[in-house]
C-alpha cells in the first residue's frame, strides 16, 4: 500500500481549520452520456441501493442504465441555465457566501470549499487539496439536514475511504444531521412567512421530502422519523393546526414501495377532498435541484391542476439566502467549538529538520 503523501508544507505555516460542505452532485452536462456517467456512479453506490451486488450490476447495466439517461438528461435540460446545473450554481454560491461569513468570524486560517459525492467537484480531490493547504482539523457538512444512511451515510463512506489512503490524518468532525435545530427550523419558518407576506396563504402547507425505499426504515433508518420531526417543528413555529399541513415523500425510484405517502398521490387526491389551493416546500433540500425545480414545481403542479385543483404555489429552497448562510454558520461554530487555530509551529518545523537530516 502507498499512502497518500502529506506535501507542500514549509516552516512557519500555521495549521488550518477545514470546513467542507457536500450536496449529492449533478450530471456534467444535461445530456444522455454525462447522464450515464454520473447515474452510474450515484446508482452503483450499496448505500443507495441495497440489493446483492450481481442482481443489481444486471438490472443497472443491462436495464437502468440504457434507459434512464435518455429520459433525464430530457428533464435536467429543462432546468438546466448559462451557468449550469442548478444543484452546482448554488451550492457554489453558498460556498462563497459561507467562505465569506466564516472569514470575518475566524481569519485567513479558516479553509471553506465544497464538493459533490457523485460527479464534480469530487470529494477526494477537493479533501486532498485542504490537506494539502494545512488543515489539520476538518468538519465535514453534508447540506442534508435529515439524516438518510444513502445520503449522509455515503459521505462519510468517502471521506473515511480517503482517509484510509493518507499517511497524516486531521482531527475530524462530521455533522450527521441538523433536521431539528432551532436556527434551521426559524430560518424555514421566515422564508416560509415571507412568502405569505408577498404571495398570501393558500388552504393547504405540503412537506415534501425525498423519499427512501421504506424498507430501510423498517431496517432502522431515522430519516422518516427525522422528516416528521422537522414538520411537526416547522407547524409548531408556523402555527399550523393539524389540517393545515401535510407530510409527504416525492422521487420515488424503481419498483418496490417507498416511504408513504406519496406526494404525488396526494396531490391528485387534495382537489377531491375540497382543497383547491397549496403550497409545497421541501426542507429536505438545502438547494433547488432536479427535484424540486422540475418535480415539484412543474410535473406535480400539473398533476394538481388535472386533477381540479386551482392554485398551486412552490416554495423555493433556502439556497444561498443570507438566513440560511447564517445558520450553516453557527451549525459549524457549534461544531468546531474548542480547535483553537494554531500558531505554533514546533512541530513542522520538527518535521523539516528530521526531512532535511534525512536528505
Ligand atoms: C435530499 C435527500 C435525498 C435522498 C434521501 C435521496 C435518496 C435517493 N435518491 C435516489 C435516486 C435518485 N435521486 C436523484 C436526484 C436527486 N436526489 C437528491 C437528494 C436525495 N436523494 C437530489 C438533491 C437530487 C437532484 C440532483 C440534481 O442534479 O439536481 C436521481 C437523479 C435524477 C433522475 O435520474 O431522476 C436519482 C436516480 C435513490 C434511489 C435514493 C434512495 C435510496
Ligand atoms: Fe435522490
Ligand atoms: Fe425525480
Amino acid at each position: 500500500m502507498k499512502y497518500i503523501n502529506s506535501t507542500g508544507f514549509t516552516h512557519k505555516q500555521s495549521d488550518k481549520i477545514g470546513v467542507l460542505i457536500t450536496n449529492l452532485g449533478t450530471p456534467d452536462k444535461p445530456e444522455p452520456k454525462a447522464l450515464r456517467r454520473y447515474l452510474k456512479q450515484f446508482l452503483s453506490d450499496p448505500r443507495v441501493v441495497e440489493v446483492p451486488k450481481l442482481i443489481w450490476w444486471m438490472v443497472l447495466n443491462g436495464v437502468i442504465l440504457n434507459i434512464r439517461p435518455r429520459r433525464s438528461a430530457k428533464a435536467y435540460s429543462t432546468v438546466w441555465t448559462e451557468e449550469g446545473s442548478p444543484l452546482l450554481t448554488i451550492t457554489q454560491q453558498q460556498n462563497e457566501a459561507l467562505r465569506t461569513k466564516l472569514t470575518q468570524m475566524y481569519g485567513d486560517d479558516i479553509v471553506v470549499d465544497f464538493a459533490m459525492r457523485y460527479g464534480n467537484p469530487d470529494i477526494d480531490s477537493v479533501t486532498n487539496r485542504m490537506l494539502d493547504q494545512g488543515v489539520r482539523k476538518l468538519v465535514v457538512l453534508p447540506l442534508y439536514p435529515q439524516y438518510c444512511a444513502s445520503t449522509t451515510g455515503s459521505t462519510f463512506d468517502a471521506i473515511a475511504d480517503l482517509f484510509t489512503r493518507r499517511r497524516w490524518l486531521p482531527d475530524f468532525r462530521f455533522i450527521s444531521s441538523y433536521h431539528d435545530h432551532s436556527d434551521y427550523i426559524e430560518t424555514l419558518a421566515d422564508s416560509i412567512r415571507q412568502h405569505w407576506a408577498s404571495k398570501g396563504r393558500a388552504e393547504k402547507l405540503i412537506f415534501s421530502f425525498h423519499g427512501i425505499p421504506k424498507r430501510y426504515l423498517t431496517n432502522g433508518d431515522p430519516y422518516f422519523c427525522h422528516c416528521h420531526k422537522t414538520s411537526r417543528l416547522l407547524a409548531e413555529a408556523l402555527g399550523l393546526g393539524k389540517s393545515e399541513y401535510e407530510t409527504t415523500f416525492q422521487s420515488r425510484f424503481g419498483r418496490e414501495e417507498w416511504l408513504q405517502p406519496y406526494t404525488d398521490f396526494r396531490l391528485k387526491a387534495l382537489p377531491n377532498e375540497g382543497v383547491k389551493s397549496i403550497q409545497v416546500v421541501c426542507p429536505g433540500f438545502s438547494a433547488d435541484c432536479l427535484e424540486t425545480l422540475e418535480e415539484i414545481a412543474v410535473e406535480n403542479r400539473d398533476y394538481f391542476i388535472e386533477a381540479g385543483g386551482k392554485h398551486y404555489e412552490y416554495i423555493p429552497a433556502l439556497n444561498d439566502q443570507p438566513k440560511h448562510i447564517e445558520t450553516l454558520a453557527k451549525i459549524i461554530e457549534q461544531n468546531i467549538q474548542g480547535w483553537r487555530i494554531e500558531n505554533d509551529n514546533t512541530q513542522r518545523s520538527e518535521l523539516a529538520t528530521q526531512r532535511g537530516a534525512a536528505q
